[in-house]
């Protein structure tokens, strides 16, 4: 592996994705730099959401390359929930499952450990994620909608995989819940060297804990840059994004 390669977890070329006659993703292409957080902004149904399930090859492409930690896709040697952990927008618990052996999931699937070994790790988890062992026995049904979070949050962690996928992290949370949640990101991020691929709304999220956001418009990347670039662009629908009365509004709060 050369260093340009080894400076990119993810690098996706003329990517090309569609269902049936409509063609989501457009000869798209993005780097997502090793130890990033990067945001990733579009208009509702622009294929974001079908981007990251691309990426992590739940959807089949039409034409284009991806690469993830200097490998195509497919090509690792190692199983993928190794590479990537994923937390879907609705946390996405096994109801029937608690907490412990929700976490503990990933870790049955793809290792032989010992009980004794997998329950250590599941509460280690847990702390990491902010929540206390007396939480391992509880049922997703008797969980906030931050704790679920984080529950999935620990599960993704479960396998200590390099990349982290959020889907709209904080959608459904209220702000001082997403504010924390925000700041556990951020924290992981810096502690573990986490990359983190992140789809967003929430300009919160974008201004405070994202090192590089991404405008998704027409099936390509638009623009790519710090927040304060972004903001500067001259993209029409990226304006429209970030300089619309409702936004405008939030920043204007924010400062
Ligand atoms: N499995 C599928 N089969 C057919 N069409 C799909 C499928 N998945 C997504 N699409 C279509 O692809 C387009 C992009 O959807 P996607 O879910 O990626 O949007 P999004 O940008 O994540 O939107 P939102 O912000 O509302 O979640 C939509 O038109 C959607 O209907």
């Amino acid at each position: 592996m050369d260093a340009s390669q080894d400076q990119f977890a993810i690098r996706v070329r003329d990517l090309v994705v569609g269902f049936g006659r409509q063609t989501v993703l457009d000869h798209l292409s993005l780097d997502v730099r090793r130890g990033e957080i990067l945001g990733l902004v579009g208009a509702s149904g622009g294929g974001k959401s079908v981007l990251m399930r691309t990426i992590i090859g739940l959807i089949p492409r039409r034409g284009g390359t991806i690469e993830v930690m200097g490998q195509p896709t497919g090509g690792h040697g190692r199983g993928a929930a190794t590479i990537w952990g994923i937390l879907f927008q609705q946390g996405a618990l096994f109801s029937s499952l608690t907490v412990r052996q929700n976490i503990q999931f990933p870790l049955r699937e793809n290792l032989v450990l010992s009980q004794e070994l997998m329950d250590e790790i599941a509460i280690a988890k847990l702390e990491m994620v902010g929540l206390r062992a007396q939480d391992a026995d509880k049922y997703p049904s008797e969980l906030s909608g931050g704790m679920t979070k984080r529950v999935a949050l620990a599960r993704a962690l479960a396998l200590d995989p390099p990349i982290l996928f959020l889907d709209e992290p904080t959608s459904g949370l209220d702000p001082i819940a997403a504010g924390d949640f925000d700041a556990l990101i951020k924290t992981l991020q810096k502690t573990l060297g986490l990359t983190v691929f992140m789809v967003t709304h929430d300009l919160a999220s974008l201004t405070t804990v994202c090192d590089r956001v991404a405008a998704l418009a027409d099936g390509k990347i638009v623009a790519i840059g710090p927040m304060r670039e972004l903001l500067q662009s001259e993209h029409p629908w990226v304006r429209a994004y970030f300089h619309g009365k409702r936004s405008q509004m939030l920043q204007h709060e924010m400062r």
